[in-house]
């Protein structure tokens, strides 16, 4: 990390359809950080952000205004308009959390910093190529075990931070229905790297990553109002920068630090959303195991397009979604390369 102060380095990204009074909770640990505040659905509603924060919000209205022909990609009336903040943001790092996501406490009964646990993650090397039994080599009080590599042991750049979820577990809506009243207890007090050529069903719940290294990857799709699934934002944007970070050699880590996750959603609202999905990732993610870039390519807004390409040849048999969330992957790359000039270079 450079000498410019962290909290100049990382924007935290909100996508919305409710007040922000969530925001009091995080104040010790989000007040230093600029909020980039994606208001979804009725842009003309006033949402309250608590005072003494420092932040940008953009609702649908600023989304069409910015992006113009281009604005179609970003979602509407889904969580996954938070990605137009990654696109916005200057800041190296980005921070997502849900509204409904509060300060958990680790077993000695502290309040959890986010922030601070997914920077270490953030800053300290992946290790994709090797699992590691005593899962990260990096933190204090534990090492590579023996029969390890050393010719492994500098790791490769993190890219990615996947937190987790006390209470409310983020569950598919028919695990949801058939488990209505489970909740997640368990703390595990365990950072791992997810090993090199496995895919991982990332949600967006609380998430940090390295936009200088992934960010154009981070695209969540086409969810929400008009389109036949939602829920599969956060997987989709998961799977295609998983291919990326494998395909760069950089490293996706999950686990510390959780939220406490205090609202579910409704679950038959949430199969509605999902179940198209449900049948359509079984063909989803055989294409992302098998899928490849070119080898000569190293930019991600590059890699990203190709993918594109292979989304619509690979995928669009299944339906016509497909070809248009090809078209969707594209112009999420045009608006990233508008508002970012210096990616194109
Ligand atoms: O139309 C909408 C609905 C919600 N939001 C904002 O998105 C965040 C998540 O919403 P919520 O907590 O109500 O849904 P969950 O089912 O818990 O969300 C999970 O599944 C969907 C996504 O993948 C999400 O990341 C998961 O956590 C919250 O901030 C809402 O205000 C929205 O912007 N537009
Ligand atoms: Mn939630």
């Amino acid at each position: 990390m450079s000498s410019v102060p962290l909290k100049d380095q990382l924007d935290i990204v909100i996508p919305t359809i409710r007040d922000l009074g969530f925001l009091e909770q995080w104040r010790p640990f989000f007040q230093p950080y600029h909020l980039i505040i994606i208001q979804d659905g009725d842009p003309t509603r006033k949402i309250s952000v608590p005072e003494g924060f420092d932040y940008e919000l953009y609702t649908r209205t600023d989304i069409e205004r910015i992006l113009g022909d281009k604005a179609w990609a970003i979602s509407f009336k889904d969580s996954a308009c938070r990605c137009f903040g990654f696109m916005v943001s200057k800041k190296r790092y980005i921070y997502t959390i849900d509204d409904d996501c509060f300060v958990a406490k680790n077993p000695s009964g502290d309040d959890i910093n986010v922030l601070e646990q997914h920077i270490k993650n953030m800053l300290s090397p992946s290790t994709p190529f090797f699992f590691n039994t005593l899962y990260d080599p990096y933190r204090e009080g534990t090492d590579f075990v023996r029969g390890y590599p050393f010719s492994l042991r500098d790791g490769v750049p993190t890219a990615l931070s996947h937190g987790l979820w006390l209470n409310i577990p983020d569950y598919d809506a028919p695990t949801q229905m058939v488990k209505p009243r489970e909740r997640n207890t368990r703390y595990v007090d365990c950072v791992m790297t997810v090993p090199k050529n496995t895919l991982f069903p990332m949600c967006g719940m609380n998430l940090c990553f390295d936009r200088d290294l992934i960010g154009p990857a981070l695209y969540f799709g086409l969810m929400g109002e008009g389109q036949p699934i939602g829920r599969y934002d956060d997987m989709w944007a998961g799977w295609c920068t998983k291919v990326i970070c494998d395909h760069l050699g950089l490293g996706c880590k999950t686990g510390l630090p959780y939220v406490w996750h205090s609202k579910a959603s409704n679950p038959f609202v949430n199969l509605r959303k999902e179940y198209k999905g449900i049948f359509w990732q079984e063909e989803m993610i055989p294409f992302f195991q098998n899928l490849t870039l070119n080898k000569e390519t190293t930019d991600v807004c590059e890699l990203y397009l190709e993918m594109a390409e292979k989304v619509r040849s690979g995928l669009g048999h299944i339906d016509p979604y497909f070809t248009k969330l090809a078209d969707g992957m594209i112009a999420w790359i045009h608006g990233w390369r508008q508002l970012n000039p210096a990616t194109k270079a």
